[in-house]
């Protein structure tokens, strides 16, 4: 079953504000610059779809664009079937049916709320549910993440990162998305705590079915989550692939990213989880 459809998805964003960004003046004429090129991709239930790319090439305002946080120039997304801006489908829906988790989530946790406001919140805001339905939604929200009930009486400051982040991540999984899109999720954290919040992804993805867009600079990362990666380049979608045989990929980007991978460390986290 299709989760997300994505066809011929196009975004310019005008030049003007660009150079307003940048302090640039206008050389070339060009009215609008185009960070995502009629882009085709498609995501199945319980499927993880990497999304690859040098900085720049257009991956977050992908992201965004699914997230319904910025405006399409042209082309369309359907969740499930239904396009994000068609008449059925209400803002509503598209914000639960899809969560982000970026790279900074943390920072995005209030410092005087407890991790199990953190968690209520959008329970009470989405899914309309009572104090004690949400108690036990929170035990086993928390569990899922590989924490124990005691981390619900905790503020921000007394979480590491990888602590932090899995919260995050519970706090995604507290509206019952069918899609969560993870934007450089676990970047500005350690390889253990990488490797073990991965097993904990993949986990939770079995038992739910959840399907992940999983957006990195680190091909090691997205080879070890990923059943398909797609890698982006200049605003476009170079190359999708689901086997490890650089021989196989044709785009001089993709060769490069393979070059990354013999520096990486493949590690298993079983005996490390960053508790
Ligand atoms: N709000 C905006 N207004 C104007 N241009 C933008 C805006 N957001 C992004 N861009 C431009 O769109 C292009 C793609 O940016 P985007 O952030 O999507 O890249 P990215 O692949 O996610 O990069 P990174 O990996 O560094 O986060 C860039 O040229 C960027 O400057």
């Amino acid at each position: 079953m299709i989760v997300l459809e994505l066809r011929q998805v196009t975004k310019a964003f005008p030049l003007r504000l660009l150079r307003r960004r940048r302090g640039l003046k206008a050389q070339d004429g060009k009215a609008s610059v185009q960070a995502v090129k009629q882009v085709d991709l498609v995501l199945h239930r319980g499927e993880t779809l990497g999304l690859v790319g040098e900085s720049g090439s257009g991956k977050s305002t992908l992201a965004k664009l699914i997230m319904k946080l910025e405006t399409l120039s042209s082309g369309q997304i359907l969740l499930g079937g239904q396009s994000i801006y068609g008449p059925h489908m209400k803002d509503l829906q598209v914000y639960k049916s899809v969560q982000l988790v970026l790279q900074d989530s943390a920072s995005s946790l209030h410092p005087r709320m407890l991790v199990k406001e953190v968690l209520a919140e959008p329970m009470r805001n989405f899914e309309a549910k009572r104090p004690p339905e949400i108690r036990e939604s929170s035990v086993q929200l928390i569990r899922a993440v590989g924490l124990d009930e005691s981390f619900l009486e905790k503020l921000p400051h007394q979480l590491s990162g990888g602590q932090k982040q899995r919260v995050c991540i519970a706090r995604a999984l507290a509206v019952q998305p069918e899609l969560i899109i993870f934007d450089e999720s676990l970047a500005s954290l350690d390889p253990l705590s990488q490797a073990s919040i991965v097993e904990m992804l993949q986990q939770i993805q079995r038992q739910q079915e959840l399907s992940y867009l999983f957006i990195t600079h680190d091909l090691g990362l997205a080879r070890q989550l990923c059943d398909r990666v797609a890698v982006m380049y200049q605003g476009e979608i170079v190359e999708t692939f689901s086997e490890w045989e650089e021989g196989k990929l044709k785009h001089p980007y993709t060769h490069a990213l393979f070059a990354t991978l013999d520096e990486h460390v493949e590690i298993s986290s079983a005996e490390y989880a960053d508790k």
